[in-house]
């Protein structure tokens, strides 16, 4: 799957480790950045990878900062996006099969690397259900 992935400062260990692996997998990954440690703002890197995964320049997003909420609240201001803040996979399941989120976010601060890469591969692998969920996920825009 072609994947495109960002964070910010307190999420990139996280978004390292997990672009090494999904390369691992197979996956072509878009790593949108940033490259250092250095202080950024999720807002910048979130709208990048909104504006990303908008274009249809990569299938599904991943956006992770320290608790995955400001990233996430920045990737949800792009209308073709439905990202889902998650921290385990049954909630990442749900995202896909009632919701077709084609983002998620996650937080580095909270979670480890296995959990991560658990919910990435629900994430991944579990499809929209559609049915009365279409209709809903319709309403949103
Ligand atoms: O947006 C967040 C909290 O809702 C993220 O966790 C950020 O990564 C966090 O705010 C960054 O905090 P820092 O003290 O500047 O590292």
């Amino acid at each position: 799957m072609h994947i495109a992935i960002s964070s910010d400062h307190a999420g990139l260990a996280l978004k390292t480790t997990l672009v090494e692996w999904l390369r691992e997998q197979g996956h072509e990954v878009d790593d949108l950045g940033p490259d250092s440690a250095e202080s950024v703002d999720y807002p910048d890197y979130g709208r990048k990878l909104a504006d990303h995964v908008a274009a249809g320049k990569a299938e599904r997003g991943i956006a992770i900062c320290g608790s995955g909420i400001g990233i996430s609240i920045a990737v949800n201001r792009n209308p073709a996006c439905r990202c889902a803040r998650v921290d385990e996979p049954l909630s990442a399941v749900l995202a896909r099969q009632h919701n077709d989120a084609n983002v998620i976010a996650m937080g580095e601060r909270l979670i480890g690397a296995d959990m991560a890469k658990a919910i990435v591969t629900a994430f991944l692998d579990t499809p929209f259900e559609g049915g009365r969920h279409q209709r809903r996920v319709d309403k949103l825009s």
